[in-house]
């Protein structure tokens, strides 16, 4: 999303990740989604300590993995941001923890995410800064889930509906904060996949306006 305002360019980021909670014989690995909002800009924020932060999503096990009986082989502290991760070898079994800027469990919701992650970031954003929120994580570990949400249940009064993950999110708090302002505002949005050095114009109203990129290396 691009705002236009002068400001100096200030940046931060977010990165969600995704672990798999059950063991899988092949690891692939996708970056999937990416949140940027921008208002110009390219300064650190001077009062932040670090411009990148790392937060880390369990999700629940599905029925299929249920029903299979699978191991849940991570364990998360919400209150340490810490993640527990329990592998057995032929001989014994390992435990390795790993620290995270904050930790959500498979019980967390995602207005809580949302509030508690994103929310303050939306609002550097209002203040000028460029942020970057995106997931990371392989393949059904929830980052379509977290980041554009879930089966879209019944909408109560004005309320998203609890499944609504956060670009939906962070798009209400925007226009609700610039409408708020009563000040004149104008927002560009754009929503591009990339795959296979494929790049899709999701919003393209003719598909023959979709590009395709090309690395060097196949040139
Ligand atoms: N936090 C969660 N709570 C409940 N269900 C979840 C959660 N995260 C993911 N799921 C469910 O798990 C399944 C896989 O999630 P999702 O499609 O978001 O994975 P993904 O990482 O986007 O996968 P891919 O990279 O293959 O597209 C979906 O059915 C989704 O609804």
């Amino acid at each position: 999303m691009d705002f236009s305002q002068s400001q100096q360019q200030k940046r931060c980021n977010t990165v969600l990740l995704s672990p798999a909670q059950t063991p899988r014989s092949s690891v692939r690995r996708s970056l999937r989604y990416s949140l940027s909002m921008d208002l110009w800009s390219s300064n650190i924020k001077p009062d932040r300590g670090v411009n990148v932060e790392v937060i880390l999503r369990c999700r629940p096990l599905n029925d299929d993995e249920k029903q299979l009986k699978l191991p849940v082989v991570i364990s998360c502290n919400e209150g340490k941001g810490e993640v527990s991760v329990v592998q057995n070898t032929a001989y014994k079994q390992i435990d390795k923890t790993f620290s995270f800027d904050k930790v959500f469990g498979p019980t967390s919701r995602q207005k809580e995410l949302f509030d508690e992650a994103i929310s303050p970031i939306v609002n550097e954003v209002l203040e000028g800064y460029n942020c970057t929120i995106f997931a990371y994580g392989q393949t059904g570990t929830g980052k379509t889930y977290t980041m554009e949400g879930g089966r879209v249940g019944e909408v109560e009064s004005g309320e998203f509906p609890s499944d609504v993950g956060i670009i939906p999110r962070a798009v209400q708090q925007i226009l609700d904060v610039l409408e708020a302002r009563n000040e004149e505002y104008s927002m560009k949005v754009t929503f591009l996949e990339l795959y296979n050095e494929d790049i899709m114009d999701l919003l393209a109203p003719d598909e023959s306006l979709n590009g395709r990129m090309t690395s060097p290396e196949s040139q």
